[in-house]
């Protein structure tokens, strides 16, 4: 038996789930009450890095660049050069809409008349049975009334009148209350608040048909013409410029957020990697990318983020791409590391840029070199930058190397929110989220140097672990004695650096403390074309289109946040600080977080989420159709086998999703390899090769602007728990698998409790939705839907919206990363950018400790047991 845990998000949902013929008797139900430092060096400054002296806001300046307000001049707002046409014709379209009001012809305006009536009576008399007086205690009760009455009539016996008097007012009274009863005072939930109600196709519609490819380039083209790395002035400047859109669209409540956190900065002499013994051999890397633009604009220099500072010195040894398997293989060849620099390649069985030099550190490693290998992402693929899409000989790949499946957002302030005036602070020392040894990345033409200095020194490699430098014509291992390297990593390091968040958001009319959140980073590593302007271009074309539907009147039932991120590439800062100075409001009313981040990079759709929005996925999918197949992105996806893929990390959905349980997703057109961090990841490159027309960016802000519909707009939120419960059961037969692999036997660990936890789910779910399939059968045609069965409805949405937030564990956290919550989803702790299900026990068999694997899978089984008869009890 397993023990089932309430948490403190109970208390949303005390309203029971009615059976069909309790919700469709417009009867009232009692339970509706529920409604009721930091040295910067003059370098740093000089790359336009760290903005001017004379600070505002710790170090900012009112940029000296094309400020954001001129740059909106240049946009067609106006619509005039766009193929589409003006504005105007724009809001005559909208106009042409099908608005739902007098004015229809025939039969169906009766119908629509009759409607309208009804629907409005259901608000009013939804909005009166939700008010609930706050001294309502200490008003007498029915009962106790109706047991005074006669001896009120019998000691007002001699005044007729007052008694003549207090019947009529019990008349009146009980006359209201019938007519709230008949349902004849309500008017449309989505009139209210001065809403205008269009039919919910119509906007579907619109939204498709209206995405304007032309203002994403146009956006894209100014993103990327300076470099925006977070806390910079570039980041900010672009804060402006976005902010600007979400005011010009009308959004509310439109504001920059502030939080203050741990960045650093490359100085500009502060970098060296060379050969510095034997003297025949010295020499020294470029380090630089060449300029990517003819103008000689300022570029990013060459660094990893949340790298260590430091002057390193060791023998140079390659460790193929930098696994624990890997540097394990060197060992057992008797290769030590100990006190030598390790040189890896990106890619490969380590894709975490961040563990590679972890496992360097943990096997005495002094410092950590990545490089750009031709093999994976270079001319081996195909033509390199400028003549195709591949990186170039000088192309490198910058990246954040703090621990992101550890410790998220500042690793300065695991746990909570670096607001301005935040006192508290981690330390930098033996902290778990960062690195404890220098380390840089390099391009491959500088690597070939190294590469060849190990000739002779150490093994000769195995087959797979030889890369696609030209001109290394053996691969060696190195070892003690291989050629001494200078590694030095002189940075600026900055404890209270700001970032800004910028906030914008759309008020919903049927529950408009419940929100859909909307999101992209804006932060890049240089001119990020890809990543994230990809992402923000098309971010701030669906703002416009929301926002020329709100400027007509139109409401969603539930809020639509829009948020710009900062601090991505630095471990998701801007993100997690978010979710955690607001964790306790993401928890009760957080429904759906929507995260795109390169939106594209070539031509394949792809999302990761919560099994929970699989449905109103593919319900997406099956409208929106690409550009040049000639078919729906559905068909697509079915065709080629494509699967909804677990969240793992690597963007910012983690914080939504592992730590305040709002079910999440992420989506992405990639395709193969690009100068993925470099300054090549540029406008031109996006143009020629990543996405000429920008037809794949309309087709995302297409599929995004109606996911955003299907979950905001949508009487039933569109959440599939009978999905979620057959992933479960999945998640559960391969951890076993896994469990039995790694040598578990079943008298070790016994899932029997985990197995049996999901096919609880599974029951619960089903008859979860069964309450959906009546609620469709009977008003999701155009039926009418009573005030009661309005209020059950939305009580039943926020139940869905709630699952995942009874499937976190608030008070533990997985042992040894207790930021994560989630008890179903995790990045690995080895494998940062794939998802881990079932986390804390996946861990605890990954340390070989086979009692904690138990007492989490028993926990687990609890917490899941619990949340899932929350759906229906
Ligand atoms: C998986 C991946 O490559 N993620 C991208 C962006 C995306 O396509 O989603 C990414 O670059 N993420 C950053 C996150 C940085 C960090 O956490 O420190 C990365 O460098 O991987």
């Amino acid at each position: 038996m397993v023990e089932e845990k309430p948490n403190k998000y109970d208390q949303q949902e005390s309203l029971p789930i009615p059976t069909y013929n309790e919700a469709i008797s417009s009867r009232p139900s009692s339970s509706q009450s529920f409604l009721g430092p930091s040295e910067i060096s003059h370098d740093a400054e000089r790359q336009g890095l760290l903005g001017r002296r004379q600070p505002q806001h710790d170090g900012y300046h009112v940029p000296t660049v094309q400020s954001a307000r001129s740059s909106l001049d240049f946009l067609p707002s106006s619509g005039e050069n766009s193929p589409r046409g003006s504005t105007e014709e724009l809001r005559r379209e909208i106009l042409q809409m099908d608005v739902v009001e007098p004015g229809a012809d025939g039969d169906s305006r009766g119908l629509l008349l009759r409607g309208n009536l009804s629907k409005r009576i259901t608000t009013l008399t939804q909005s009166l049975s939700s008010i609930n007086l706050p001294f309502r205690q200490w008003l007498p009760s029915r009962d106790y009334i109706l047991d005074k009455i006669p001896f009120l009539i019998r000691d007002l016996r001699p005044n007729w009148i007052i008694a003549g008097r207090f019947f009529a007012l019990v008349l009146v009274l009980f006359l209201a209350y019938l007519l709230f009863l008949s349902d004849v005072f309500a008017i449309n939930r989505r009139q209210g608040n001065g809403s205008v109600y269009y039919y919910p196709d119509s906007i579907r519609n619109f939204v498709r048909d209206h995405i304007n490819e032309t203002y994403i380039r146009e956006h894209s083209q100014y993103i990327t013409s300076f470099p925006h790395i977070a806390g910079t002035k570039g980041s900010f400047v672009l804060a402006e410029y976005v902010q600007d859109l979400f005011i010009e669209s009308e959004l509310e409540e439109v504001r920059l957020e502030q939080f203050d956190v741990y960045l650093n900065y490359p100085k500009k002499g502060g970098r060296r990697v060379a050969i510095v013994d034997p003297p025949e051999l010295t020499w020294e890397a470029k380090i630089e990318e060449e300029l990517a633009y003819a103008d000689k604009r300022e570029q990013t220099l060459v660094f990893h983020g949340h790298s260590r500072s430091g002057t390193v010195k060791g023998p140079l040894i390659y460790a193929n791409y930098g696994s624990k398997e890997d540097f394990k293989r060197l060992e057992d060849q008797g290769i030590s590391l100990k006190g030598a620099i390790a040189i890896v390649r990106y890619y490969g069985s380590q894709g975490d840029r961040a563990l590679k030099i972890k496992a360097a550190e943990l096997v005495g490693a002094v410092g950590c070199i990545i490089y750009s290998d031709p093999a994976e992402d270079g001319f081996e693929r195909g033509d390199p930058y400028p003549q195709g899409r591949y990186m170039s000989s000088d192309g490198v790949q910058r990246g954040g190397v703090s621990l992101m499946s550890w410790v998220v957002g500042d690793v300065l302030s695991s746990g909570f929110a670096s607001l301005p005036g935040e006192q508290r602070r981690d330390s930098k020392d033996n902290n778990p989220g960062l690195n404890n040894i220098p380390s840089i990345p390099l391009a491959w033409r500088d690597a070939q140097k190294l590469l060849q200095a190990l000739k002779g020194h150490g093994k000769k490699v195995d087959d797979y672990w030889i890369g696609g430098v030209p001109g290394v014509n053996q691969w060696w291992t190195g070892d003690s004695k291989s050629p001494i390297v200078e590694l030095a990593n002189e940075q600026d390091e900055v404890e209270r650096r700001p970032i800004y968040n910028v906030l914008g958001k759309i008020t919903g009319v049927e529950q408009p403390e419940k929100s859909i959140i909307v999101a992209n980073h804006r932060d890049a590593w240089c001119f990020g074309a890809a990543d994230p302007g990809s992402g923000t271009a098309v971010l701030l074309e669906v703002v416009r289109i929301f926002g020329e539907l709100q400027k007509k009147g139109w409401r969603p039932l539930r809020t639509i946040e829009f948020a710009s991120w900062d601090g991505e590439e630095y471990n998701m800062i801007g993100s997690t600080e978010h979710v955690e100075a607001r964790m306790d409001g993401l928890r009760s009313d957080g429904f759906a977080y929507l995260n795109v981040d390169v939106a594209v990079s070539g031509s394949e759709f792809k999302a990761s989420g919560s099994p929970v929005l699989q449905t109103a996925l593919l319900r997406v999918l099956e409208r929106v159709t690409d550009p040049f197949a000639n078919k729906t992105l559905r068909k697509i996806w079915a065709e080629k086998g494509d699967t909804l893929k677990g969240l793992g990390g690597g963007s910012d959905y983690v914080a939504f999703q592992d730590m305040a349980g709002t079910s999440s997703l992420d989506m992405s057109f990639l395709g193969n390899p690009y100068p993925y961090h470099s300054c090549y990841d540029n406008f031109d490159w996006m143009d020629k090769f990543g996405d000429p027309g920008f037809q794949y960016h309309k087709t995302m802000a297409q599929v995004w602007a109606l996911l955003i519909l299907e979950l905001a707009d949508r009487e039933l939120l569109t959440f599939d728990f009978e999905v979620y419960a057959n992933a479960v059961r999945e998640y559960v037969d391969s951890l076993e698998a896994y469990a039995r692999e790694q040598g578990a036997q079943k008298k070790d660990l016994d899932l029997t409790v985990l197995h049996e936890a999901a096919e609880v789910f599974m029951k619960n779910a089903i008859g979860f939705h069964e309450w959906d399939k009546a609620w469709e059968e009977a008003i999701g045609g155009g039926g009418f839907e009573s005030n009661a069965m309005a209020i059950k409805r939305i009580s039943h949405n926020t139940r869905k919206a709630n699952f995942e937030t009874h499937l976190l564990d608030i008070d533990g956290g997985l042992p040894g990363r207790e930021q994560f919550k989630h008890v179903l989803f995790a990045p690995q702790a080895w494998s940062g950018y794939d998802e881990a299900f079932i986390p804390g026990v996946r861990d605890a068999i990954d340390a070989k400790n086979f009692t904690l694997a138990q007492e989490q899978a028993e926990k687990v089984a609890g917490i899941l047991s619990y949340a899932s008869r929350k759906l229906n009890h």
